[in-house]
């Protein structure tokens, strides 16, 4: 072990997804098994306690490539020298909370962690936001980093893309493996668009293989979109596992690169392509390469295709309207 250690900060490290997602970036899967890190874990001050908790535990599994953990209740501190950040603590809707009042209440925790990583982060810093709702989040907090390259900031779609990927293996009888050219379009909410049209089983077109319009529009659309809902109503809580997992997966591919052949979809903002606004955070296919993301052009996007992701982009560009009538943007 000869390399300097990545920092990492993880924020909500004390929530259901921090206790699924610590051990694993500890072992290496975040990163690679030849990289070491240090974990700098942030939480608010009710909750340093449980995350000290887990810090016992992470100590207790002697991961070789873990090289320290430290842990904040301070975004400046936290930030100080971040190499990967990963936002993932966020304030949940709660019943009476109308979507303005979520939006105000992430700005009071984005903004701030925008503001410390553009005051503190390493020069090739790396965010993932992951926090609901995770697009205009990480848009709050992009839009306080000025000093950070934009397309630093990205938002987590990539669980809906390995959603879609698994509903599609099963419908056609084949291994997830042979799913490769899946695309998330848009929001990470119930208005995106999983896009099988241009996605490939292999090497053949998928919308061709499935052949069911019916079921397109009425059971995977829906059931991706609806996913989040499926898991809360099952297991009353939100999902923590696999949205981990999805983080690792973003964040890994970011790093290493995609295979020859494939893409994975990230929530980055738009430069314009495809009709999306530009700045929007929103979802694209992106093939990544040296530690950059491009996105994979000269898709042609059917009247079936346009419509949602038009939809989707809607509701993102209705988000960063009301974000800046707050003044968070
Ligand atoms: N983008 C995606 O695909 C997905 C996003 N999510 C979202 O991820 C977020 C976290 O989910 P869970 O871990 O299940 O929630 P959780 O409620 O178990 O944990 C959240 C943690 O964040 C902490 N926190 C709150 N404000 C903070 C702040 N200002 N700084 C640091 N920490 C803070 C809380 O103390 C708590 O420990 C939620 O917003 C959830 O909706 C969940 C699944 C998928
Ligand atoms: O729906 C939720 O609250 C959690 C989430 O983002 C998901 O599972 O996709």
């Amino acid at each position: 072990m000869t390399q300097a250690p990545v920092n990492v900060t993880v924020t909500g490290a004390a929530g259901q997804i921090g206790y699924a997602l610590l051990f694993r970036i500890a072992s290496g899967q975040l990163l690679g098994q030849d990289k070491p890190v240090r974990l700098r874990l942030l939480e608010i001050p009710q909750a340093v306690k449980a995350a000290e908790g887990t810090a016992l535990e992470l100590e207790d599994c002697a991961f070789p490539l873990l090289n320290g953990i430290d842990i904040f209740d301070d975004p400046k501190q936290a930030f100080e020298g971040v190499n990967i950040a990963l936002l993932v603590g966020a304030r949940p809707r709660t019943k009476g909370m109308e979507r303005g009042d979520l939006l105000e209440a992430n700005g009071g925790i984005f903004k701030p962690q925008g503001e410390a990583i553009n005051a503190g982060a390493a020069d090739d810093v790396k965010v993932l936001v992951v926090g609901n709702p995770a697009n205009t989040n990480a848009l709050i907090a992009q839009s306080h980093a000025p000093d950070v390259p934009a397309e630093r900031f990205t938002a987590m779609t990539r669980l809906d893309h390995n959603r879609a990927i698994a509903q599609l293996a099963k419908k056609l009888g084949v291994a997830v493996s042979d799913v490769t050219k899946l695309t998330i379009w848009g929001n990470h909410s119930a208005t995106q668009y999983p896009d099988i049209f241009h996605a490939e089983v292999k090497g053949e077109n998928a919308a061709a293989a499935v052949n069911d319009q019916n079921w397109l529009e009425n059971e995977f659309i829906p059931r991706v979109a609806k996913r989040g809902a499926e898991i809360i109503e099952a297991r009353g809580a939100s999902s923590a596992a696999s949205a981990a997992n999805a983080a690792i997966d973003h964040v890994f591919d970011w790093v290493n690169g995609t295979p020859d052949g494939d893409w994975v979809s990230m929530g980055i903002p738009s430069d314009g392509s495809y009709g999306v606004p530009e700045g929007l955070i929103s979802s694209f296919p992106v093939t990544t390469k040296g530690g950059t993301y491009e996105i994979v052009q000269g898709l042609e996007i059917d009247e079936f295709s346009r419509t949602r992701i038009d939809a989707s982009v809607k509701e993102l560009s209705e988000e960063r309207d009301a974000v800046t009538k707050l003044g968070l943007v």
